[in-house]
């Protein structure tokens, strides 16, 4: 990444998923100094405010299978257009959710821009569902199959192209619960899945190592789809979706500043932070601290 500028988008969305609060994501991250940490890093920052996400009491669910489907298709066709524009300024797009929905639009804006980008989804979930296969109706269960072209024409067509990504520049980072579809579908498409159990046993510097490789080989550079649930509830309790034996602050950190040695960073989302369900707004500075080491922070 050569670029001095950083363009913070922030995307209240709540409707891909059942729990009030993680609307509130963007403005606890801006409350942990998002802009001002960033600042100091030497980056010319601008902060384009909050996407408008309507609230439900207003809304009727009208396919349970895919709730909110034409609301959360509105808001990631704006983040799209935002995330394009920011990229064509010259700009690293960072986007604050907001469950993780929102990856569809984000995705949507980079690869317009870029064409072929690898991508790291860092995630204790697969986010592989569709509507058939899903067990909620909850769209953030489905944005990485979305983004491979899998999924409800409205989504997977958004931008009026698709797939954003291919299977084999994907990996996904950190995964401990899957669906049983999201494991079929995995086998199907050949996706390199780096589960719990493989960061275990050699390592993230071996993980991710790896993963840098496989999303840069034959592409312009990496999106990062950051998902908070992937570290361990202990370090990042603030999500609507904890699942115990996630990775710690420091596997998490190393992840990231290997991510910034590789230079192949084009932009960068952090999704599901719920501040209701937090302690004092940990989550949302763990967040903050991932975002400065992915912009180069080094401890020494
Ligand atoms: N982005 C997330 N936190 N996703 C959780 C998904 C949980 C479950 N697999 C579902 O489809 O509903
Ligand atoms: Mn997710
Ligand atoms: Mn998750």
């Amino acid at each position: 990444m050569s670029q001095k500028k950083v363009t913070i988008i922030g995307v209240p969305m709540h409707l891909g998923q059942n729990r009030r609060g993680v609307d509130m994501g963007p403005s606890a991250i801006r409350y942990a100094k998002v802009r001002q940490r960033i600042e100091q890093l030497g980056f010319y920052v601008e902060d384009l405010g909050d996407i408008y996400v309507p609230s439900p009491e207003r809304l009727t669910i009208e396919n349970p299978k895919l709730k909110w489907l034409p609301q959360v298709k509105e808001v990631n066709e704006k983040l799209a257009d935002q995330v394009s524009k920011a990229i064509q300024q010259g700009s690293f797009p960072l986007v604050l959710g907001g469950d993780h929905s929102i990856a569809i639009g984000t995705l949507t804006g980079v690869t317009r821009q870029y064409q072929e980008v690898g991508l790291i989804w860092f995630d204790a979930h697969g986010d592989l569902n569709t509507e058939e296969s899903s067990p909620s109706g909850n769209i953030h269960g489905m944005s990485l199959a979305v983004s491979l072209g899998i999924g409800h024409s409205d989504l997977v067509n958004m931008g009026n192209f698709s797939p954003k990504i291919k299977p084999d520049r994907t990996v996904i980072v950190g995964a401990r619960d899957l669906d049983p579809p999201e494991k079929t579908r995995i086998h199907e498409l050949g996706i390199r899945v780096f589960t719990m159990h493989e960061i275990d046993r050699v390592g993230m510097a071996a993980v991710m190592e790896e993963a840098i490789q496989i999303a840069s080989q034959g592409t312009k550079g990496i999106h990062l789809s950051f998902d908070l649930d992937g570290l361990d509830p202990k370090d990042a309790p603030g999500v609507g979706t904890p699942v115990l034996g996630g990775t710690t602050y420091r596997e998490s950190q190393l992840a990231m500043e290997m991510l910034a040695e590789s230079k192949q960073l084009l932009s960068a989302e952090f999704v599901e932070v719920n501040p209701i369900l937090d302690q004092a707004n940990h989550t949302a500075k763990v967040a903050v601290e991932l975002i400065e080491s992915i912009l180069g922070k080094k401890i020494l």
